[in-house]
């Protein structure tokens, strides 16, 4: 059996990445062993086999023992062991969430539903180098990989709606607490059915920008606000998360030398762990929409296109509807008034499953079925 090292293992991706191997036993498939910065020698997690103790996360040679390390440790973890490792002629396969790789000659970015080809193919060629892409672009090719499949795409445009989750386990306690401490703020107010709404508005209005908001983590409010950047500014305008946009999408299709166009803003909103997309595509051809629709559907099992239909929509395309399962939904798709080859649509997918943990659990069992 491959020795598998896991690391990182504990925080919100890897604890959901722990999730999705004992459900789909993945473990009874390798020998795992797991790894950590900061608790070595303690028990391991409890995966149904029995496992030796944490090893050291930033020992060199304990790391090279592994036939294959996944990490979810983040990306300041990557650049301090990768290359390392690699330096003492460690062969192994090194499967990674965090971004630091991602665009590296040597690295493929991993979505099989979507890139099947492209990781066979390096496989291959010998590459041992696999990340998982960016959330918001990976939940975007789950539900519009049909189209590019078919080559129909000419550009796309996605305004995002991301979630608190995409930030980190912090993030998400503190959209909570803000979102509490407005409740508090009120409640006296709301439990009164005479009381002005007025009243209630200037009252949240008031709390949402008082230093009785908890901001350290996001800088500012997001609860009853939102945030219209993430991450860092780049010298052209957009955010690195919209530059990861066609990067990633290109380097994923392996589109690299002739990309396609993919460029919209970011936005953060005070959702839990579920990124929303508004895209508007410019397709190379006028198709119908049914015959769109029939195209996406087809794509992949988990993508589900929920028809253009007020009721529907409201119920199936949304965060509270997706949360905690892998199904990513799109609709809201009908042809718009800019021409017959313009069209929109809306996707919804959970960051943390497909957007980050269930490629790198899908790869791994890729390698594992190639040896
Ligand atoms: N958040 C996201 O949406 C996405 C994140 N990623 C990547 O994954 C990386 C990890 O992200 P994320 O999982 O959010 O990071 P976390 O902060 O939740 O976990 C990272 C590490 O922090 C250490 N840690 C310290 N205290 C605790 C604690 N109380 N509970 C759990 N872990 C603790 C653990 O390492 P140790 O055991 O060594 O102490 C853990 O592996 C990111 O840096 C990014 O590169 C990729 C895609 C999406
Ligand atoms: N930046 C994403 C989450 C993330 O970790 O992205 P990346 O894996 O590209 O660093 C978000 O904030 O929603």
């Amino acid at each position: 059996m491959k020795k598998v090292g896991l690391v990182g293992w504990r925080g919100m991706v890897g604890s959901v990445l722990m999730q999705r191997m004992r459900e789909e036993n993945d473990f009874d498939l390798i020998d795992p062993v797991f790894f950590s910065t900061s608790q070595a020698g303690q028990a391991a997690p409890d995966v149904g086999k029995s496992v030796s103790v944490l090893q050291d996360a930033n020992s060199i040679e304990a790391l090279k023992a592994m036939d294959v390390i996944i990490t979810c440790q983040g990306g300041d973890y990557t650049k301090s062991v990768y290359s390392e490792l690699r330096a003492t002629g460690w062969n192994g396969y090194w499967i990674d969430a965090a971004s630091s790789l991602r665009m590296d000659e040597d690295a493929v970015i991993v979505l099989d539903p979507v890139n099947s080809k492209v990781i066979d193919n390096a496989l291959e060629q010998g590459v041992k180098t696999y990340v998982g892409g960016n959330c918001t672009v990976s939940l975007m090719l789950m539900a519009l990989g049909g189209l590019f499949e078919k080559n129909l795409v000419e550009w796309v445009s996605p305004m995002t709606y991301q979630a608190a989750s995409g930030g980190g386990a912090r993030h998400m306690r503190e959209l909570i607490s803000q979102m509490g401490v407005i409740h508090s703020s009120v409640a006296e107010l709301l439990d009164d059915p005479a009381s002005a709404i007025l009243e209630i508005d200037k009252t949240v209005a008031e709390t949402i920008r008082s230093d009785a908001m908890p901001t350290d983590n996001f800088g500012v409010p997001l609860g009853g606000s939102l945030i219209p950047w993430i991450d860092s500014q780049l010298e052209n305008g957009q955010s690195r998360e919209e530059w990861k946009a066609e990067a990633e999408t290109n380097k994923i299709l392996g589109l690299s030398e002739a990309p396609i166009p993919v460029d919209g803003l970011c936005v953060r909103v005070g959702a839990m762990r579920c990124h929303s997309q508004a895209m508007t595509i410019k397709l190379k051809q006028d198709l119908s929409v049914a015959e769109i629709e029939s195209i996406l559907a087809g794509s992949n099992d988990w993508v589900k296109v929920i028809p253009n239909d007020r009721e529907l929509t409201v119920k199936e395309l949304t965060p509270a509807k997706v949360t905690g399962t892998l199904s990513v939904p799109v609709g809201r798709i009908r042809k718009l008034n800019m021409g017959p080859e313009y069209i929109s649509a809306f996707t919804v997918g959970d960051q943390l499953l497909w957007g980050a943990a269930e490629p790198l659990r899908r790869m791994l069992r890729i390698l594992l079925q190639n040896k």
